[in-house]
């Protein structure tokens, strides 16, 4: 085995605090090309489709048929999204702004030198060359925030499976610390409180808001995962931010993959009946997706706003993910300097102005 450095250790390198932003991913382009090495690197994960008895069967089933159908199908749901944040994937723009809007509030706090990157779970630009990123900037020091908010084995330990991986080829192993979840952070629940308020004094209240977060199976809820649980306490939490009553809103489960029975209630069927109950004007946000992406403005935007339409309903908002708002990015960057006690020390601005013209004198990228 021949363990990787990019860079050669010299005697008296600066220590470096590194910070790798984390999301899903995304396919290079909106493609049936694209898409299925993106949905076989993605579906193949044992945490996103946690092995059935027969693991054979699956990949079978995986390569035979899924490969061969889902790919075009995406693609062209991909194609309505494509460019609506700038060139490219919505998910992988959104994700860049957001990385540079916390490395702007955090940097200012720190006397020692800190490098941001972004890598995604699956696709580009991966897990692996963001930490060699950090590696050969000097970062002897990494922590690790997946853009999830609430922990799920799917998402968030994958990501952390995805970032040891790549540690067991390194010769130096830097000290690591991860933000597991941060669905009940104040500046958090705040933005997404906000962001309501402000939507509904351009456009009015509904009869109901609902919350729809990323479902998962149900058998994984079964065997100990804590995502449904922590989606309800970020939505409750809202709720009472904005003073709602519990018939004022609604949490829904999206995104059904497969034939097992994911969480519930899903949203589509509910889009499906609310009308029917008499509830004809609805307000619908995604407070689990930190950006909007596919999953939001595809699937909410498009496929459940015709369900409730179909269904009869007359008025049906969709509330933006929190993207790059200022309240979110520096809700990000308290939750980043939280976690980098210790590492470096929050220092006063008499302190800063002489650490900025020690590092200058130094050389420092960022001072
Ligand atoms: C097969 C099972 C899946 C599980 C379990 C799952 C969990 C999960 N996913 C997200 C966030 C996102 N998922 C996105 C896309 C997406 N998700 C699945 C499947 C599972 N997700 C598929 C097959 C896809 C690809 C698109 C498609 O073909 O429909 C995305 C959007 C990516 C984008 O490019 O825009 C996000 C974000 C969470 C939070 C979660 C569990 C908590
Ligand atoms: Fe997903
Ligand atoms: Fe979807």
């Amino acid at each position: 085995m021949h363990y990787q450095s990019y860079t050669q250790y010299q005697h008296g390198d600066a220590s470096v605090i590194g910070v790798l932003i984390t999301n899903l991913g995304t396919p290079d382009a909106p493609t049936k090309q694209a898409l299925k090495p993106y949905l076989k690197e993605f579906l193949s994960d044992p945490r996103v489709v946690e092995p059935p008895p027969a693991r054979w069967l699956w990949r079978l089933i995986l390569n035979g048929i899924i490969l061969n159908t889902r790919p075009a199908k995406s693609a062209e749901a991909y194609k309505t999204v494509w460019d609506s944040e700038g060139p490219g994937a919505p998910l992988l723009n959104i994700s860049q702004r957001q990385v540079d809007a916390i490395a702007d509030n955090v940097k200012p706090h720190l006397k020692t030198r800190v490098e941001f990157e972004l890598g995604m779970r699956y696709g580009n630009p991966s897990i692996a060359s963001a930490l060699q990123k950090l590696q050969a900037k000097g970062c002897q020091k990494i922590l690790v925030l997946p853009l999830y908010p609430q922990y799920a084995g799917a998402t968030t330990a994958s990501t952390f499976d995805a970032v040891n991986a790549e540690l067991m080829k390194w010769r130096w192993v830097p000290e690591m610390r991860t933000i597991n979840q941060y669905y009940r952070h104040p500046g958090y629940i705040d933005a997404l409180a906000n962001s309501i308020t402000e939507y509904q004094a351009e456009h009015g209240k509904p009869d109901l808001l609902v919350m729809s977060y990323h479902g998962i199976p149900q058998r994984y809820w079964d065997n100990g995962d804590s995502y449904p649980c922590n989606c309800h306490l970020t939505s409750r939490l809202v709720a009472e931010k904005l003073g709602l009553s519990k018939d004022e809103y609604k949490v829904t489960f999206q995104s059904r993959f497969g034939k097992e029975p994911w969480v519930q209630p899903y949203t589509d069927e509910t889009m499906m009946s609310l009308p029917k109950q008499g509830i004809k004007n609805i307000q619908v946000i995604c407070p689990g997706f930190s950006a909007d992406c596919l999953e939001t403005i595809e699937e909410i935007g498009e496929e459940n706003y015709e369900y409730f339409e179909e269904a009869g309903g007359e008025k049906f908002g969709y509330i933006k993910c929190l993207n790059d708002r200022a309240d979110h990015t520096s809700a990000l960057a308290d939750l980043v300097l939280q976690h980098l006690q210790g590492w470096d020390v929050i220092v006063d601005d008499e302190d800063l102005a002489k650490v900025k013209v020690n590092a200058k004198a130094l050389g420092a990228e960022n001072a």
